[in-house]
């Protein structure tokens, strides 16, 4: 049984369709990546799964259970879940709001995991500063650290790395990997791909709220997708640190028009 399905989720928001039949699982022990362009439906997925989107169609499925079944509770228990969204109503200190991630701990016991959650997530020296103190990459740590005091079987992150210096973009893929070396299922949004190639398990490509690849990172972001869904000519070049992707984008997006600009993605 996988830790999280989505099978056939579809999705409207606004009288639009965000997610269209769009079905991948990811088993406890994997770290999976999805990537796509902007509004392609990244976030939409993770929120399905998250319980905060209705679906019209198909099902999210948390450890085998349709989530839209779950009390509140049973969803907290079983989900971490980073949004996208970056902003704390109050000025609390970072170990207390870290500490909201183990709401089902006692006091002592939640101010520990948010302190292992900080010192994770190499923040505890900001352990007693207000978050809205903080610049938006210490408080993105603050927040990754209050996901993994849940120690849910389950992480969703929507683009966790975004805003972070390169040595912490490593940083926090390296401790989401770590965990799910040590068996929860981790869910990532990114839009780094050499990133999502060296440290995804598996990479879902996704386009226009449907899924359009679904594979090791390799095989799933090939030339071919690349153009199709980024409208970039792209290419893998092998490095001995992993594998690097070297875009080229065309002002048709089509892959094949007038060469406007090169760029490492
Ligand atoms: N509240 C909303 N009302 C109406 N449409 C919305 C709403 N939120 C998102 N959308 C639309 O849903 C689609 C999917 O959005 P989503 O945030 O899931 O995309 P994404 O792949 O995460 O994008 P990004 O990379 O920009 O974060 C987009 O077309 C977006 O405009």
């Amino acid at each position: 049984m996988s830790a999280l399905q989505l099978i056939n989720a579809s999705a409207r928001l606004g009288g639009r369709v965000v997610l269209d039949g769009v079905s991948f699982e990811v088993d406890a022990g994997e770290l999976v990546a999805v990537v796509g362009p902007n509004g392609a439906g990244k976030s939409s997925a993770i929120r399905a799964l998250a319980g905060l989107l209705p679906l019209s169609a198909g099902e999210a499925r948390l450890g085998g259970d349709s989530v839209s079944r779950l009390t509140d509770r049973q969803r907290a228990e079983r989900v971490a879940y980073l949004p996208q969204e970056r902003r704390i109503a109050w000025n609390l200190p970072a170990l207390e709001v870290a500490a909201l991630g183990a709401p089902f701990l006692s006091g002592a016991d939640a101010s520990a995991a948010a302190l292992k959650a900080l010192v994770e997530v190499e923040a505890d020296h900001l352990a007693h500063r207000g978050v809205a103190e903080m610049s938006g990459g210490e408080r993105a740590r603050v927040l990754l650290a209050r996901a993994l005091a849940t120690g849910a079987q389950t992480i969703l992150a929507d683009e966790p790395i975004a805003g972070l210096d390169p040595d912490a973009q490593l940083m926090v893929l390296e401790r989401l990997h770590d965990r799910a070396r040590s068996g929860q299922a981790v869910l990532v949004t990114l839009h780094d791909l050499t990133l999502a190639a060296r440290h995804a398990d598996r990479v879902v490509v996704l386009a226009e709220g449907r899924v359009v690849a679904d594979a090791a990172p390799m095989q799933a972001m090939t030339p071919d997708v690349m153009t199709r869904v980024f409208g970039l000519t792209a290419r893998w070049i092998e490095t001995s640190d992993g594998p690097l992707l070297s875009g080229v984008r065309y002002s048709d997006g089509s892959g094949s028009g007038v060469r406007v600009e090169s760029s490492e993605l």
